[in-house]
């Protein structure tokens, strides 16, 4: 499945808010549909938002290119600028805008329209190469998956969370090629279930047995013995190692330490962050509590009952077994043994 399409001069999502009753595409033509998709969900999961900002930097050229070089340099700054506003914890948007800037004042002696040529062709070799880590992530975590593992998951780290392939649900489906009879537990991923809606829907898809969960099913299904390993994505991976993923991940790592069952975080190197220390300083985006508060349309805190949204969780470094990237594992991770991935 590729949910982001390039189709030469805009860029088609796989509209993840309709998923999986319908599979619709959206049209992104300008750079305010890809800040209003990222902002809205439309698309999600760190590596896809990075690879769809590149994308909206390629649109953003494409739509400067009549404009002089001194203003054009100065446009496209601004467009970077918007997008990198769209959504703070993830760490991959801020990494995608940043490499596209640095292309561009590398080359800032061509003349704009070899600029925007580059500049598009740039964005296509983000989201090529992130299906490649995410295949080489893949490879290098299938040693953590025993035979038959019973793998439970969070949130959505499949093709739809990235530019194809996925994280955690690549080395899940490295694992399926081959062969590992696995099955997979997806926990529903409250509030926006990106468990029950993406996960199981990309894992029904492949054929790989999956079966949703209640977040608040995992200790119990833990203690029964049910659950083998745990692996999981990340959106921002701090020096130490420390992990900020989807809301209910630091949780799920607690529980795992608990009941001596391993638990994985598997990401690319865009996904790491060594400007910061720890997770501490990890900004989490507080979304609308409204998005906790309303199902369906319908509305199950009494009014005037407020309620928290914080999206993600950091996972202090301790709590994992293994961080898996597509240059190597970091077993036990910390600030040294984190360091090779620099
Ligand atoms: C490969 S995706 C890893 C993470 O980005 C994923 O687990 C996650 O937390 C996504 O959050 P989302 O809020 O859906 O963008």
């Amino acid at each position: 499945m590729e949910p982001i399409k390039w189709n030469g001069t805009s860029l088609l999502l796989l509209d993840q808010l309709q998923l999986p009753e319908k599979m619709e595409w959206v049209d992104c033509k300008t750079v305010e549909d890809v800040a209003e998709a990222i902002e809205t969900m439309k698309v999600r999961g760190a590596p896809a938002i990075g690879a769809a900002a590149a994308f909206g930097i390629a649109i953003g050229a494409q739509q400067g290119a009549n404009l002089n070089k001194g203003d054009f340099l100065q446009y496209i700054k601004g467009v970077g600028e918007r997008l990198a506003r769209t959504r703070p914890t993830a760490v991959n948007l801020f990494w995608a805008i940043r490499r596209m800037n640095h292309l561009i004042d590398q080359n800032a002696d061509l003349e704009v329209p070899e600029l925007v040529e580059l500049i598009t062709r740039e964005a296509q070799t983000i989201a090529k190469e992130d299906v490649a880590m995410n295949q080489a992530i893949g490879q290098h975590g299938l040693r953590y998956i025993p035979h038959n593992a019973r793998i439970l998951t969070h949130c959505n780290t499949g093709s739809l969370a990235t530019a194809g392939y996925g994280t955690a649900l690549g080395v899940i489906r490295a694992a399926q090629e081959a062969g590992k009879n696995i099955s997979v537990y997806a926990d529903e991923t409250r509030p926006y279930l990106q468990g029950a809606r993406l996960t199981a829907f990309e894992l029904h898809q492949d054929n790989i047995p999956v079966t949703v969960i209640t977040d608040s099913m995992a200790g119990h299904l833990m203690k029964e013995k049910q659950v083998d390993l745990v692996i999981v994505g990340a959106d921002r991976i701090t020096a130490n190692g420390d992990t900020a993923n989807k809301i209910g991940t630091y949780s799920l790592a607690v529980l795992a330490k608990h009941h001596g069952i391993p638990f994985y975080v598997a990401a690319p190197t865009s996904t790491l962050d060594f400007s910061l220390e720890t997770g501490e300083r990890i900004e989490i985006e507080q979304r609308s509590p409204e998005e906790v508060a309303v199902i369906g349309g319908k509305r199950m805190v009494p009014a005037g009952v407020p309620a928290l949204h914080p999206a993600f969780d950091v996972t202090p470094h301790e709590f994992i077994t293994a961080i898996i990237t597509e240059k190597g594992v970091v077993e036990s991770p910390n600030r040294e043994r984190m360091a090779i991935l620099k």
